[in-house]
């Protein structure tokens, strides 16, 4: 058998694929067609890729280079279905995962690719890129708290254009759960580690629903039958193969399908050690490995038969019977254009529409904060321990300093005393409200960049639903805890100082939080840098020593701690005029316990405004930066 070729492998010409046509007749443009048909035709884009090359780099100078892909070449046609398999460790995920720009060059890993979208050359790592790629990774990471329709249906309103009713998301989304044999556990929460939710099968499954119900162009798949039973990895397979007929190009990797399963591929790609072995169409399969001397045995399953082959003989000898193909494809030179018209979005009349785009910034938060507030009420337990740990907290203070702010301030450990349970309700505040922040965007980051990665929302949305959300229980968590400490110590301090000051304090601590919550990559690296948090507050705050008695180079510190506000606040509001003048024996001068303790704290009434306007700023400035690293990792990683 001939190497199958870029030009008789798919319908289009090597040099120049013709562009598509803004004539809304034109056999390349969809025929119109229902919003809520998960089906519906869409214009293809053909997938051609080659030189792939992916390489670990030396550690030491003579370790020899590690090559994980090595010269691989492919397309996907639009309209079909291709499947990659090959050994275990082959390269195939890594592939998968370099042409859906889910892998890029860094410290360890060189990647080179030349791929190109209906011969538009893109670099897939693009974030524009990869929003347009339907991608469902091997790992479902889904929203815990929902259940496969409440996902499919937040996709499908997120996603599809704006001028898509909420009964065409209805229909939608139930085509989806039937098509994907997903009605019986529609309802059921996704579940995870901690919540008992639905089987790993229909879990896969809600992850294929969630990508294709936005009609998608290019869709990747890793392993999407992984975990199914035979009958529903060949009912998944049907409905990609529907996918693809409907005008996508469907491309996903596989272990060890059933005949039925292999034959329905529309094209294969073999990998073996990062090489392409066999790449075509599955019906020439067989010619192709009879011709090298491997036919397959009557009755045998040609993908267990080939797989065989690949495991079974070295890649000297299969080299040597004339497997591994070069590349023979002409390609011709790329044409230029932007990524939207390599996507064909240019071309598109419907997209320069306004109803045609997705969702606004607005409509999107309200949908994820929609979303945080359910994935509250549900995962009650996450609410629950931090209500009643700020209960038993602030009972310890109460209990522990009750009453000493009512004891006479004529004597000083009167006063210290109640310092002491000012300083206790303003750090207890500090850690029970940033420390659920610290370790929340680590623990979603999964499913964050999952949705934003495939187009769910931009940053902003996602950042200011948290906020809402972050300031909403915060605002609950700080009225429980202050209710009880300031009645049972018996605090003098303007109830609404002593709330807004812990408040706006603990909001700026939290924004402290999610800063370097979102500069790490998951929950245990997160607490790893707790006390980055809390140390700098506590010793800088000014209550252990003053800034005049700090190092230069550190003193500055205290202008940027929010518990050192926050002390200036509540203290200032709880001593000002709370002592008489009083004679002192050693030196016969005037002096006021309550002064003292405002003056070595640098608090002043007067000053009140600028502390709130500092905690305000705090808050904003820590926020946005949190905000500008989120919208780098998103854009960076996956
Ligand atoms: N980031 C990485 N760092 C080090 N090695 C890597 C990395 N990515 C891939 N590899 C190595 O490259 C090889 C191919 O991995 P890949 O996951 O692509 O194989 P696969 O064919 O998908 O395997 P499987 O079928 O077992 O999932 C493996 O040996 C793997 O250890």
């Amino acid at each position: 058998m001939d190497t199958p070729t870029y030009d008789d492998a798919h319908d289009v010409p090597a040099e120049s694929e013709p562009q598509v046509s803004t004539d809304s007749s034109s056999p390349e443009m969809p025929k119109p067609s229902r919003l809520d048909d998960p089906f519906k035709p869409r214009v293809g884009r053909h997938l051609v890729w080659k030189d792939v090359q992916m390489t670990l780099k030396k550690k030491k100078g003579d370790e020899p280079q590690k090559v994980i892909l090595n010269n691989v070449w492919g397309e996907v046609p639009k309209g079909q279905v291709t499947a990659i398999m090959g050994p275990s460790g082959s390269g195939k995920t890594s592939l998968l995962n370099v042409l859906a720009g889910r892998a890029s060059s860094n410290a360890q890993i060189s990647i080179t690719s030349d791929v190109r979208l209906s011969n538009y050359q893109v670099d897939p790592t693009s974030i524009a890129v990869r929003k347009r790629i339907a991608f469902v990774a091997q790992d479902d990471s889904l929203q815990t708290t929902a259940t496969p329709r409440e996902a499919i249906r937040f996709s499908a309103k997120l996603r599809n254009p704006r001028n898509t009713t909420d009964e065409d998301v209805e229909t939608l989304t139930n085509h989806m759960l039937t098509a994907l044999g997903l009605d019986q556990c529609a309802n059921v929460l996704v579940g995870g580690a901690l919540l008992k939710g639905i089987s790993g099968g229909e879990r896969k499954r809600t992850s294929v629903g969630v990508e294709l119900v936005t009609s998608p162009t290019l869709v990747f798949l890793d392993e999407p039958t992984s975990g199914l039973d035979s009958f529903n990895a060949v009912q998944l397979c049907e409905l990609l193969k529907k996918v693809a007929e409907a005008g996508s190009s469907v491309l996903f990797t596989i272990h060890q399908p059933s005949s039925e399963i292999f034959n329905s591929f529309d094209r294969l790609i073999l990998l073996n050690q990062g090489r392409v072995m066999f790449q075509g169409p599955v019906a020439e399969v067989n010619t192709f490995f009879e011709a090298r001397g491997h036919p397959c045995p009557p009755n045998y399953n040609p993908a267990d038969w080939i797989m065989r082959v690949a495991v079974t003989n070295s890649v000297e000898e299969l080299e040597q019977s004339g497997y591994f193909p070069k590349d023979h494809r002409k390609h011709g030179l790329p044409q230029s254009g932007s990524v939207k018209e390599a996507l064909g979005l240019s071309d598109n009349p419907h997209e320069k529409s306004n109803g045609h785009k997705p969702p606004g910034i607005l409509a999107q938060s309200k949908l994820l904060l929609a979303r945080e507030l359910k994935n509250l009420v549900r995962a009650t337990h996450a609410l629950k321990t931090r209500i009643v740990m700020t209960v038993m907290i602030s009972l310890f203070t109460g209990f522990l300093f009750f009453g000493v702010a009512d004891l006479p301030s004529d004597k000083f450990i009167n006063l210290q005393s109640t310092f002491g349970a000012l300083l206790m309700s303003l750090m207890a505040n500090v850690f029970s409200t940033a420390l659920p922040s610290l370790v929340a965007f680590p623990e979603e980051r999964p499913v964050f960049l999952r949705e934003y990665s495939t187009n769910h929302y931009s940053v902003l949305s996602y950042f200011l639903s948290r906020l809402f959300m972050e300031l909403l229980v915060t605002a609950l968590q700080v009225t429980v805890s202050t209710m009880i400490t300031y009645f049972m110590v018996g605090f003098n301090a303007d109830y609404v100082i002593f709330w807004t000051g812990i408040y706006l304090m603990a909001c700026a601590s939290t924004a402290l939080g999610v800063l370097i919550g979102s500069s790490v990559k998951n929950a245990s690296v997160a607490i790893e840098y707790l006390p980055a948090v809390f140390m700098p507050q506590i010793l800088f705050s000014g209550f252990f020593i003053p800034p005049e008695l700090m190092p230069d180079w550190l003193s500055w510190l205290t202008y940027i701690m929010p518990l050192s506000y926050g002390v200036r606040l509540v203290a200032g509001s709880e001593f000002d005029g709370s002592c008489q003048d009083m004679i002192s024996p050693a030196t016969n001068t005037t002096m006021n316990n309550c002064d003292m303790i405002l003056e070595n704290i640098n608090s002043n009434v007067d000053d009140f405004w600028w502390y709130y306007l500092v905690l305000l700023c705090l808050f904003v400035f820590f926020r946005l930066l949190a905000l500008f690293v989120l919208e780098r990792k998103a854009k960076n990683f996956y």
